[in-house]
């Protein structure tokens, strides 16, 4: 399988999101990573699910919300509506993850559990069958532009090798300090998503940069 690259509108400038999302339109990256933050999982507040349905207009990308929000039983039913293609949500932030992936399936989205860095793979261990995809994080939620873990590389090794033994069909996604190097790292450790902010936006040529991402 090959990878699939899904650049961050987090690294975009916020006074234009339609602007950033038809350039990313223009890109052959497969997925638009939508970054929703509460100010309370994590400090800062991004947008909701009004945005994301405004977004929606300008690509026929596959929309990958990622919640970094503390009640996402709450916020699930507003981005099913507004367009999302992938729904993820924080395990930390869950007290029922399992019934909350088959609502997000039901409505015909992906359904994603995220880890944060400082969180084991076996948290997530009774929830592979449910799942679509899991998102490691590769930093600390809440903030673009920080350097990769490389000690999350473990949970990825981890989650793969339950994939293969278990003859599951799971993606592995990684999200934070993405670049050409930690691609590397991140695709030899099974890796079949890698979400990427400031490595493609940060870059005057954004397609020049997925392709050096996909490596
Ligand atoms: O979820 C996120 C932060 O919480 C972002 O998706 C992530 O940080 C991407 O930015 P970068 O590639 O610049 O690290
Ligand atoms: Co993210």
């Amino acid at each position: 399988m090959s990878i699939k690259i899904a650049p961050s509108i987090l690294a975009g400038t916020f006074e234009n999101l339609g602007a950033v999302v038809e350039k990313i339109e223009q890109t052959n990256a497969e997925v638009i990573h939508i970054d929703v933050m509460d100010g309370q999982f994590v400090p800062p507040i991004t947008f909701g699910s009004q945005m994301v349905q405004s977004l929606r207009a300008y690509s026929k990308k596959r929309f990958d919300v990622h919640l970094m929000v503390q009640n996402p039983e709450q916020q699930i039913p507003l981005f099913i509506h507004a367009g999302a293609d992938m729904i993820s949500f924080h395990v930390e932030a869950s007290r029922h993850p399992h019934r909350l992936l088959q609502q997000i399936k039901q409505s015909g989205v992906k359904a994603g559990i995220v880890l944060n860095p400082g969180t084991s793979a076996f948290s997530v261990a009774p929830l592979l069958n449910e799942v679509d995809y899991v998102l490691q994080m590769s930093v600390n939620p809440g903030f673009g532009g920080q350097a990769f873990i490389p000690e999350v590389l473990k949970n990825v090794e981890q989650l793969a090798k339950w994939r293969k033994e278990e003859h599951l069909t799971f993606e592995i996604e990684i999200d934070g300090g993405v670049n050409e190097e930690t691609a590397f790292l991140c695709k030899q450790a099974g890796v079949d998503i890698l979400v990427a902010g400031s490595a493609v936006l940060g870059t005057n040529d954004w397609q020049k940069a997925i392709d050096k991402l996909r490596g």
